[in-house]
């Protein structure tokens, strides 16, 4: 747990301006609440006992103890609003800071092995347990510090009293300071219980919406509904159970500092005049200590939420990375000539291999077309060819550089992916194309249109480039879809294109057309095409058909 949130706050290590600035805040405005009632204990206890001079070595006060007070008290709701506005605003940016981290870490394990994870779980860790965060620093680091500096300041104020009332004063308050820290480990445990709890729930309602169609076509609905009920009623439970906690922490929080109060009261009444001063101040210190240590139960229940957040944030984000990016700057590919030499590749130790000492050359300019059964690795060599995945032996060479040693983002700039069930984005048509090459003006976005022949129908639409696709893709059909998946692939800069069954869901007449104008949309470019039949107008180069863990020269 203590390594988990050391990282995180070295990972916020960036925002440390306003996170230091943010705990200053917090411990100056508890200051400030303290020095409010000491002042006022000072002032109420020296006219007790009979004007000053007062109980405390600062005391003797009289009327400049008032004149204090009012300057306390118009400071504090300033240090107070402070506190807030810093403390709040070093959160959101800290915050923001983690999930752009996450999502990186993420997409660089997704391709491969974490693609099989459940979405909905991912989605809480990146969501859910990001905000968990937020705790530790607003409920647990700012509380502590504050609370800790009033105890501290305190110990100075007790330190000059009277033995018995301070005694009185410090144990059960002692003891309130050190309750969190004892209901810590369980309260971790059932805060990783809710956070997993979340992570199912999210997972039975985000993976039958997402084929909602499919779930209604095989009337999976009542099976789904009650799957959603059954893990509600597992995050309710595990709820009840870290709120019982947190229940029970607060309680026995507030029965030690009333303890404090009471026989600080208990002990002035019982003082008679003599000690009745120092019983008063004992009380008003009683009181300033209930506000600044009343937060630390509730700290206790936030560290074990933040502790099980970030357990559950760098379980998914430290899993190994699949082809992890080589140290140094690389050399520059020289040309885009594609060769495999000798790769043998299985996407698990326990899964059948794919390839089996796989050769293959594609020159540049050639286009190769690449045939072969169902599950036979045609997905799995563009894989490979974009670095999702790293093969255990052989060689991949792009202009004669080892693609191990070239970033990744490098070679996905030479190297483009048309995938099989390529997605849309619920942006603009715009938007959607402009993935592939950010600053292409209009006029290249309308010429892939046309190369992918969905121009026409993006035209007829009354906002063009600016409608609206929905979520993946749904505003159009299956086939426009993938017009506009291969318009963007089209329009990318990259000089080696892979299009995997880029004529899917095209009609036979359509499909015609397509790959009759596919010399024009892919000049001078390098195009492996990925298909289950040849049409004849093709016009590959090379044709080869995965067979056996090999790429097979085939008849055209
Ligand atoms: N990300 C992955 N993780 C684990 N195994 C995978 C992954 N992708 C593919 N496979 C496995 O690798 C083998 C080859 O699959 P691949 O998708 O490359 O075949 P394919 O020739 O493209 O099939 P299809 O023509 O049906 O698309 C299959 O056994 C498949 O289960």
């Amino acid at each position: 747990m203590r390594r988990d949130l050391l990282r995180i706050l070295g990972l916020w290590r960036s925002r440390r301006t306003w996170l230091v600035a943010g705990l200053a805040a917090g411990i100056l405005s508890a200051l400030a609440g303290l020095a409010l009632l000491v002042l006022a204990g000072e002032v109420i206890a020296g006219a007790v006992a009979g004007g000053a001079p007062g109980i405390l070595p600062v005391a003797g006060l009289g009327l400049a103890g008032l004149l204090w007070l009012r300057a306390v008290m118009l400071f504090r709701p300033v240090a107070r609003y402070l506190e807030r506005l810093i403390t709040h605003e070093a959160t959101f940016r800290a915050l923001a800071d983690m999930r752009v981290w996450f999502f990186r870490r993420l997409a660089a394990r997704l391709p491969a092995g974490l693609g099989l994870r459940q979405a909905g779980d991912l989605l809480g860790r990146l969501v859910a347990d990001v905000e968990s965060l937020d705790g530790l620093y607003l409920r647990v680091l700012v509380p502590a510090a504050a609370s800790l500096s009033v105890v501290v300041a305190m110990a100075a104020v007790v330190g000059a009293m009277d033995p018995t009332p301070a005694a009185l004063l410090a144990l059960p308050l002692a003891a309130a300071l050190g309750l969190p820290l004892l209901l810590a480990p369980a309260a971790v445990r059932s805060g990783e219980a809710v956070a997993r709890a979340q992570g199912s729930l999210r997972h039975a309602v985000v993976e039958p919406l997402t084929g909602l169609e499919d779930t209604l076509a095989a009337n999976g609905e009542a099976r789904a509904a009650a799957r959603v009920a059954a893990e509600g009623a597992a995050l309710a439970a595990a709820q009840r159970n870290l709120s019982r906690q947190a229940a029970w922490g607060g309680a026995a929080g507030s029965l030690l500092t009333q303890a404090a109060l009471l026989a600080s009261l208990a002990w002035a009444l019982a003082a008679g005049p003599d000690g009745l001063g120092a019983g008063l101040m004992a009380v008003f210190l009683s009181i300033a200590a209930a506000e600044a240590l009343g937060l630390m139960p509730r700290a206790g229940a936030a560290l074990a939420a933040a502790a099980a957040g970030a357990r559950r944030l760098f379980e998914a984000a430290d899993a190994p990375e699949p082809v992890p990016d080589p140290p140094g700057p690389a050399m520059p590919p020289a040309g885009h000539a594609l060769k495999m030499v000798g790769v043998h590749f299985a996407w698990a130790p326990d899964r059948p291999a794919v390839f089996e000492g796989l050769d293959l050359q594609v020159p540049e300019g050639a286009r190769v077309a690449l045939l072969g059964p169902s599950g036979t690795g045609k997905s799995t060599l563009a894989a490979l060819l974009l670095k999702f995945a790293a093969p255990q032996a052989g060689r991949i060479t792009l202009g004669g550089v080892d693609i191990a040693s070239l970033p990744a983002a490098e070679l996905r700039r030479r190297v483009a992916w048309l995938t099989q069930d390529a997605r849309l984005f619920d942006d603009t048509i715009a938007a959607n194309l402009r993935l592939a090459a950010p600053d292409a003006p209009d006029a290249d976005l309308w010429r892939a249109l046309d190369r992918a022949q969905i121009g026409e129908l993006v035209r007829s639409l009354p906002e063009g480039l600016e409608t609206m696709c929905g979520e993946a893709g749904l505003r159009f059909s299956g086939g426009q879809a993938r017009r506009l998946a291969l318009a963007r692939t089209l329009l990318s800069p990259a000089a080696v294109l892979i299009l995997d069954e880029p004529a899917a869901g095209l009609d036979a007449d359509t499909e015609r057309a397509f790959l009759q104008t596919l010399d024009e949309a892919t000049a001078g470019r390098s195009v492996i095409l990925i298909l289950h039949h040849l049409t004849g107008v093709e016009r590959p180069t090379r044709i080869l058909r995965l067979a056996g863990g090999r790429a097979i020269p085939a008849a055209g």
